[in-house]
């Protein structure tokens, strides 16, 4: 007898191609939504993709508001709520990287509005996924949040963005190799729900992006395609699994610790692929498959190096020691690493 329903939330409109940020208005009104628009964007997004959505929706008749943030912050998702409250928005439109989206994604979220995503670069998945990651205190994860109603992805647009964010999003896909690794040990070792559906798009999605690593390329639109892809496909899998687990396993707790304490931290997907080297190495051994992720990683021009990364030793070895502290996740870290096997799994790796 199963007692548990599942509710799988997904975008209903996943448009992409070159030029499609014209069609944003049509991806719209397909969803029949009421009442006022609200563009929310970053100052380069706004410049890059923000007016063009607004212009769209002037000419047809709306009377979009417009807010521009340059914070990833609570603050700011307060006062995009507070915006959102005051032109009386129907809905809202999240124009840029993760920071607009996701500031977008949390303020809809509250104020129980839909969203539509418009992401300017392809630079991780939370740009289609229904997980919400606003940088507060120590609280560096996403958290469960309403996923998009449509996605509108511009390879025009995204292959114009600065070519390390395709590669961080490149990394973030490849990271799903251990991150899934580490949702089976831990239904393994702690029987931790485990969805066999989410599991396999996941590492398909990350198995189908390293086979296609030589149209990755700068200047190359195709690269965007390809890459935005998969974003929406795992964040699909995370959909699935009502969860980031098939996306997010210790490489990404490497990542998170690292944005706490290092002074500089990195782009999300190039931390987390720099962590999957090292976690890849931690549960298949010095002969395992950690070759083949650092390989992808660098074919694709992403860091797989600390010195890469702008980020100095000691600071690889607090992150991998401290990692598992991050939340209540269990992973290939465990209860936590010593600082000699640390330092170990990140120099036998080339990490450090
Ligand atoms: N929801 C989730 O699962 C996740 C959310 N995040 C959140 O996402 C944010 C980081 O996302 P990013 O996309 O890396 O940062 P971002 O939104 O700040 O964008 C990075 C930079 O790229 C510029 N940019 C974006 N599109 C451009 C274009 N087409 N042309 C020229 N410049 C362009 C932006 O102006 C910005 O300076 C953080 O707030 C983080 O907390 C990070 C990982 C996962
Ligand atoms: O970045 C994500 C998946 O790629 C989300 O993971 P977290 O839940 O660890 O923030
Ligand atoms: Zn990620």
């Amino acid at each position: 007898m199963f007692e548990k329903s599942t509710w799988i939330r997904l975008p209903r409109n996943v448009v992409v191609g070159h030029g499609v940020l014209d069609q944003t208005l049509d991806a719209v009104d397909e969803l029949h939504l009421a009442g006022r628009p609200l563009v929310v964007s970053s100052p380069t997004p706004h410049a890059v993709a923000g007016e063009r959505v607004v212009d769209q929706f002037e000419d047809a008749g709306y009377d979009p508001a417009e807010v521009v943030i340059d914070e990833a912050s609570f603050d700011a998702v307060q006062r995009v709520i507070a915006h959102a409250e005051d032109v009386d928005a129907g809905f809202m439109l999240g124009v840029g990287g993760g920071k607009a989206i996701d500031i977008t994604k949390m303020a809809a979220d509250d104020l129980g509005l839909g969203f539509v995503s418009v992401p300017t670069a392809a630079s991780h998945d939370g740009i289609v996924s229904g997980r919400g990651s606003v940088p507060e205190g120590d609280t560096r994860h996403s958290v469960a949040a309403e996923p998009p109603l449509a996605v509108v992805a511009d390879t025009e647009v995204l292959a114009e963005a600065p070519w390390r964010l395709t590669t961080a999003g490149c990394a973030d896909i490849i990271s799903n190799y251990t991150a899934v690794r580490d949702w089976e040990l831990a239904h393994r070792l702690k029987n931790v729900p485990y969805s066999e559906y989410a599991g396999a798009l996941s590492q398909m999605t990350a198995e189908m992006l390293v086979d296609s690593a030589s149209s990755i390329k700068k200047g190359l639109e195709e690269s965007s395609w390809i890459v935005v892809k998969a974003l929406v496909s795992s964040g699909v899998a995370m959909s699935i699994a009502d969860s980031s687990r098939p996306a997010s396993g210790a490489e990404h707790l490497f990542s998170h610790q690292l944005d706490r304490i290092a002074p500089d931290p990195g782009l999300h997907g190039h931390q987390v692929g720099v962590g999957a080297i090292m976690t890849e190495y931690l549960h298949s051994g010095p002969k395992g498959r950690w070759r083949d992720v650092r390989d992808a990683l660098g074919a694709i021009g992403a860091p797989t190096t600390a010195d890469e990364l702008g980020i100095d030793d000691e600071t690889v070895v607090e992150a991998l020691t401290t990692a598992h502290e991050i939340r209540d996740r269990y992973t290939v870290l465990g209860d936590g690493m010593s600082e000699e096997a640390a330092i170990e799994a990140a120099t036998v790796t080339g990490v450090v």
